[in-house]
């Protein structure tokens, strides 16, 4: 991605991206804090529909900012639909945000508390655009998944992706990751906030409508402390810096309201 670069240190963080990214203080950005109670109940928004079943995995890389899994988003094979959504959105990659040592790490909290980590799983609308670029612009054009992560026991599949993260340590490494059907990532139930929001990523743009599952999934500290083995830097930078607190902190809600599914 082409673009100033940006980070989440003391001097290239989030406070830092209005600078050269002037949609940070936009109307519509993300994460924000969910407050249940003053969320509304929509009895017009359906279920989500996760149809993953044929999903295609590509790859797991390290970009930078987070350790990301790719699939092939050239045709509707893997899509999000339903809930507020008025048409199939493709899967295009699921990532995580994560804190350090026995800190937060989520990007949206709930009621004021935040999680140990987040999951994004990324869609675009391939309905009404023709590329993730274009889609990533416009107000309606990606639709993110959240699930939050909570400390606890063992994740029985969460292995699957912390096996590989060795092989992505560096900055722009990045390996085969065939066949993983990210159904495995998903609570029990799902249940959901939804509201419009944008990238919590520069370039911040405002065109995701997100999907926070109200329920998270268990992850134990062993598994989540891989996660830190990952760095910020590519090989060839002598700065060494653990790939760790790649969040944002909440962004004002501004005039939008949470809606909640039943
Ligand atoms: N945290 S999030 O809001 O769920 C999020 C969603 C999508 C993306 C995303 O897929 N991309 C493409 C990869 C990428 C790499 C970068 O170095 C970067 O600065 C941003 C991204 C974003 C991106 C989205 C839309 C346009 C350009 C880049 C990133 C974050
Ligand atoms: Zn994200």
């Amino acid at each position: 991605m082409t673009g100033h670069s940006w980070g989440y240190g003391k001097d290239d963080g989030p406070s830092a991206w209005h600078t050269h990214y002037p949609a940070a203080k936009g109307s519509r950005q993300s994460p924000i804090d969910i407050i249940p109670d003053e969320a509304r109940r929509d009895s017009s928004l359906r279920p989500i529909f996760l149809g993953y079943d044929r999903c295609t995995s590509l790859n797991i890389a390290n970009n930078g900012h987070s350790v990301v899994v790719e699939f092939d988003d050239s045709d509707d094979r893997s899509v999000i639909q339903g809930g507020p959504l008025e048409h199939p959105y493709r899967l295009k990659q699921f990532h995580f945000h994560w804190g350090g040592k026995g800190c937060e790490g989520s990007e949206h909290t709930v009621a004021g508390v935040g999680y140990a980590s987040e999951l994004h799983l990324v869609h675009w609308n391939g309905y009404k655009y023709k590329t993730f670029e274009e889609a990533s612009t416009a107000p309606d054009g990606l639709a993110v998944l959240g699930i939050f992560l909570e400390l606890g026991d063992d994740h029985r599949w969460l292995p699957m992706i912390t096996d590989a993260l060795y092989m992505v340590k560096f900055k722009g490494s990045a390996i085969d990751f065939k066949g993983f059907n990210p159904k495995c990532l998903l609570p029990s139930s799902l249940h959901y906030w939804t509201y419009l929001g944008s990238l919590t990523t520069p370039p911040l743009h405002e065109s995701v409508i997100w999907i926070v599952l109200k329920e998270p999934i268990v992850v134990s500290d062993k598994q989540l402390g891989m996660f830190r083995m990952l760095q910020f830097n590519s090989e060839e930078e002598n700065q060494r810096t653990r790939m760790e607190n790649n969040f944002r902190p909440p962004q004002p809600l501004k005039d939008r309201i949470v809606r909640s599914s039943n």
